[in-house]
């Protein structure tokens, strides 16, 4: 099957590799000149475990393609993905200035039925919008030409994109045309082998589901470091809280590990705009914006906590900060914990020293060359000369560590752990104050 897609982000390219890993001729059309050049050149512009090597293989064989050239990409596929961004605009709502844009290209160059796809993340009705943004551009050319439009959210994480696409739980499309039901069932006969995975409902159905999942998931984030707040003034831990309640398999342990906030380029968004929709309906969601709140109070926890270490004084002080990635196996930076906290700790006159195996590029890309910035080569190097050690994201690599060694290279004997990975006994008894999310030394009980 011919299927082309718009964008080539994190979206565009793991759909288009594994669709045309399973047999399918893909060509993926980006307006980014530089980015289709270096696609064009085998190098692929983001970090995600596996993705290369997909890309490599599919090209060679002559079933992926990447084009800057619309026209080429519109007469290519009868599916058109449309997998572009759709990022917060200043109310909070969701911009859709790509997706209507693209819809637009596509009417332009159409010569013939097509079925529109829309994998961006959108605001229910944005299919309509789409359909009637298409049949403007068909009627300004002064042509009558067959289409669809349909929903096709994608539910993939970033760092495990490629296993997550082709092993997802469903794969939901809304539609309510014969048509497009019978050509995304052949897009997706290879993943319903073992069993139908493909969910059928309405338009509007599989526009919510997408949002209300990423609330929901963003809701267990919330809820968990609400707890461990909770469990820092009433002298509980929230380790030993979360094992009760994740035995329960009505709760589940999956999405409830306390942490310095969630961040990323969906669940920040995506609750934002859905609480934006809320509100413009005149239906204010409470639930979903206490969650906005919550995570926002929550990224501030770390600072908080190096000033409650220091007595507030970090004017002067070195940070050591080790991963600035929003999440382990990736470079992805957008709305990570680690910029909130080396923010404020610039605010404060601190400097920082910071290593992530992977996100060093992109820390550079946003921030610069800064007096107060040293990105290490390596997570013992950041440590040297630091008065305190900082832990924003869970790579790996972090999970051992020697604590005597790490003492000595502290001027302070300071362990921040922004997402609970070690026993606070065992960090403690090599002589290191630790503080994590509801646990630790952070624990300051205000109840007898
Ligand atoms: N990143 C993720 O893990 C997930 C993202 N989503 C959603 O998928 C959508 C895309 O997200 P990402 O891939 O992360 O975005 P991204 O920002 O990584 O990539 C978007 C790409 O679209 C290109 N683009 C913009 N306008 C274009 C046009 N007119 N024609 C062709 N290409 C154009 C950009 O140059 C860019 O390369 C968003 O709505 C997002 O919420 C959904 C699930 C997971
Ligand atoms: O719509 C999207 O773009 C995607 O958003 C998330 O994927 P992603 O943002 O890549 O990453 P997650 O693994 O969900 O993590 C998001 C944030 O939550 C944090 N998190 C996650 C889980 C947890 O228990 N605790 C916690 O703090 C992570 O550290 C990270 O900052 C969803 O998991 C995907 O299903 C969805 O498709």
């Amino acid at each position: 099957m011919r299927i082309t897609i718009f964008g080539s982000g994190y979206v565009g390219l793991v759909t288009g590799a594994c669709l045309a890993d399973v047999g399918h001729d893909v060509m993926c059309v980006d307006v980014d000149e530089d980015k289709v050049a270096r696609l064009n050149k085998g190098e692929v512009p983001i970090y995600e475990p596996g993705l290369e090597s997909l890309i490599r293989q599919n090209r060679s064989a002559g079933r992926l393609h990447f084009t800057t050239d619309a026209e080429q990409a519109v007469s290519f596929g009868l599916l058109q993905f449309i997998a572009v961004g759709t990022p917060s605009d200043e109310d909070g709502s969701a911009d859709l200035r790509h997706v209507l844009k693209v819809a637009e290209t596509i009417a332009h160059h159409m010569d013939g039925y097509r079925i529109i796809v829309d994998k961006s993340t959108v605001p229910v009705g944005t299919a309509s919008r789409v359909e009637r943004t298409i049949a403007a551009e068909l009627d300004r050319r002064g042509v009558s030409l067959d289409f669809d439009v349909c929903s096709n959210p994608e539910f993939l994480k970033e760092g495990a994109a490629i296993e997550d696409f082709s092993k997802g739980a469903r794969i939901v499309v809304g539609t309510d045309s014969e048509r497009v039901v019978s050509a995304m069932r052949e897009c997706y006969a290879p993943y319903s082998r073992q069993k139908d995975k493909l969910m059928f409902m309405g338009v509007r159905s599989a526009e919510l589901t997408k949002y209300a999942a990423n609330a929901m998931l963003a809701t267990k984030i919330s809820f968990i470091n609400e707890i461990a707040n909770l469990s820092e003034r009433l002298g509980a831990d929230i380790e030993e809280v979360r094992h009760g309640i994740g035995s329960d398999p009505r709760i589940g342990y999956n999405f409830i590990y306390p942490g310095c906030g969630y961040g990323g380029s969906c669940f920040p968004k995506d609750v934002k705009a859905l609480a934006h929709t809320a509100e413009q309906i005149g239906h204010p969601a409470e639930l979903i914006s206490a969650v906005e709140k919550v995570n926002a109070r929550q990224k501030s926890r770390l600072f908080e906590m190096l000033c409650q270490a220091f007595d507030g004084q970090l004017a002067g002080k070195t940070i050591a900060l080790w991963g600035l990635a929003f999440k382990p196996n990736t470079d992805d930076m957008r709305e990570a914990p680690s910029r909130a906290l080396m923010e404020a700790l610039w605010e404060a006159g601190a400097r920082v020293q910071a290593y992530d195996p992977e996100a060093a590029d992109e820390c550079r890309r946003i921030y610069g060359e800064r007096d107060d910035l040293v990105l290490a080569g390596q997570r013992d190097a950041a440590v040297e000369g630091a008065d305190a050690l900082v832990i924003c994201t869970e790579w790996k690599a972090f999970r051992t560590v020697d604590f005597a060694e790490l003492h000595e290279s502290l001027a302070s004997p300071v362990l921040v752990d922004g997402r609970n990975l070690f026993q606070p006994e065992a960090v403690k008894a090599a002589g290191l104050a630790y503080y994590a999310i509801g646990r630790g030394d952070s624990v300051r009980p205000v109840l007898a």
